[in-house]
């Protein structure tokens, strides 16, 4: 059953058609990436599904129920969580109280935040940094707090937005095996430039080009078609 569904989902921007009748389907526990050119539609899309803009049509369904009228802090309530592009860390506060930030939309006693505050951190392997400000933390270190703060709200879907940028080699390794480890508990969209990421993380890949799906299938056949091949070429 699909966790996420769109139906002609459709956003433009003064007659230029950012994201246009998409219908998109995302089983529950698949980790699927979405990749495209730049400026195919990956983010505006994203922000629909997580309700920061409107659609100007379509639909967005989450777990069986239409949520394309819902506010976005509603949409997190009923278990979406996000990390965006732009690092969005309070960075005069400690770790910890960042994450604890996000545990308190979920959780009700300290002692139940204190809880998520310390698995959260500890399954992104920032255990033993909770007391530093988050601003001294590595720009790395700061992807994966985000991380760690979209998990403390234990998201039925959580969606990372180019969550490898700027990261180091080793980072991206460690990101890897991260991404394996929370698709034991989660569904997720991860949009992401980085072959290496997308072939070794996904089960599935979508392809946004010209804001419209261009294909979908495994890693190994999104490699081999031909008109994806063409779109990143810039001759589709
Ligand atoms: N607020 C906006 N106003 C006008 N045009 C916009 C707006 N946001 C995005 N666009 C346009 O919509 C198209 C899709 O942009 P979007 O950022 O969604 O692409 P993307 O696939 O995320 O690109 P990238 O990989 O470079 O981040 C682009 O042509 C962009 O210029």
């Amino acid at each position: 059953m699909s966790l996420l569904q769109t139906r002609a989902l459709t956003r433009h921007f003064s007659g230029l058609k950012a994201v246009e009748t998409v219908d998109f389907d995302l089983p529950e526990g698949e980790v699927r990436a979405l990749i495209g050119p730049n400026g195919a539609g990956k983010t505006t899309f994203v922000s629909l599904l997580c309700g920061r803009i409107p659609p100007t049509s379509g639909q967005v369904i989450f777990d069986g129920r239409d949520i394309s009228a819902l506010p976005a802090h509603r949409r997190i309530n009923l278990g979406m969580a996000y990390t965006f592009q732009i690092t969005s860390v309070f960075a005069n506060l400690p770790v910890a109280e960042n994450v604890a930030l996000a545990a308190r939309r979920r959780e009700a006693t300290s002692a139940g935040v204190a809880r998520a505050v310390a698995d959260a951190l500890e399954r992104v392997g920032l255990g033993d940094r909770g007391d530093q400000n988050a601003g001294d933390l590595s720009y790395g270190h700061q992807r994966l707090l985000e991380i760690a703060m979209g998990l403390a709200q234990a998201p039925r879907l959580l969606i990372l937005d180019e969550p490898t940028q700027g990261l180091a080699d080793a980072e991206i390794a460690a990101f890897k095996a991260l991404v394996r480890e929370l698709a034991s508990s989660t569904t997720i969209l991860l949009i992401e430039h980085n072959m290496s990421v997308v072939m070794e993380t996904a089960d599935r890949v979508s392809v946004l080009n010209f804001g419209q799906i261009l294909a979908e299938g495994t890693p190994a056949e999104i490699r081999a078609n031909p008109a994806v091949q063409a779109a990143y070429l810039g001759t589709a």
